[in-house]
């Protein structure tokens, strides 16, 4: 059966008491962790220190997503620290198949996101690279927004060629899934699932889990 993950954000955990909130998301496939520097992003969240406590104290794998300026120099850190799959953006990478290389050298997955506006063509020659690819259904920066049905044709399009060349790699959406549209982005090829207000605004995050898991698959008949 086709399987798909789930990966709650923890950044619309409760940031002084992570540790009890890693223990509401154990039924999770991963733990999607977003680094913000307040300028590739408005907005400021954790760093490396905090990626190497997460890797020693914790058993679900860690899924990092880079928000930051100058992801070239500072990615391959990420990688080093424990994450099993280190997330660099298109726009903030000037070379993104060195970065992958180094990031997958360095023992962890490397995965490419696009924000919004970018256009799926820009993966035409650095696709094969990347574990993952990761299609932002929200403008990056912040928790808590709507998702963007318009970024399900980008996502409709990476996976068609994903099938086209037999590629086997993951495709995530993350920003503002629910149980609600999480059948959409499955529909239209994702597999991958970042939720962050979902589960952990839910007063059961293990049942929103399995929530947003049974939705996804709800669009196989
Ligand atoms: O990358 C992100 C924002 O830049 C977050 O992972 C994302 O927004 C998750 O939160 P929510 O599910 O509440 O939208």
């Amino acid at each position: 059966m086709k399987r798909f993950w789930v990966a709650p954000s923890i950044l619309s955990a409760d940031p002084l008491n992570l540790a009890a909130e890693l223990d509401r998301i154990s039924a999770a496939d991963a733990v999607h962790v977003d680094i913000m520097d307040n300028h590739f992003v408005p907005n400021l969240t954790w760093g490396l220190p905090t990626v190497e406590a997460l890797a020693r104290s914790q058993k679900l794998p860690l899924d990092v997503h880079l928000m930051i300026s100058d992801q070239d120099r500072l990615a391959p850190a990420y990688a080093e620290a424990g994450s099993e799959s280190v997330t660099v953006h298109f726009e903030a990478c000037q070379d993104p198949v060195k970065v992958a290389r180094e990031i997958r050298r360095l023992g962890a997955r490397p995965a490419i996101a696009l924000k919004p506006a970018t256009p799926v063509s820009v993966l035409d020659q650095i696709l094969t690279e990347f574990d993952m690819v990761l299609v932002m259904t929200v403008e990056p920066g912040f928790g808590g927004q709507s998702f963007m049905p318009e970024m399900l044709a980008k996502v409709r399009q990476i996976r068609s060629r994903l099938a086209r060349e037999n590629l086997d790699i993951r495709l995530q959406v993350d920003g503002g899934v629910k149980a609600d549209n999480i059948a959409l982005a499955a529909e239209a090829g994702a597999d991958f699932f970042v939720a962050g207000s979902a589960v952990f605004g839910s007063d059961s995050p293990g049942l929103e889990i399995s929530r947003l898991r049974e939705a996804a698959r709800a669009h196989i008949h």
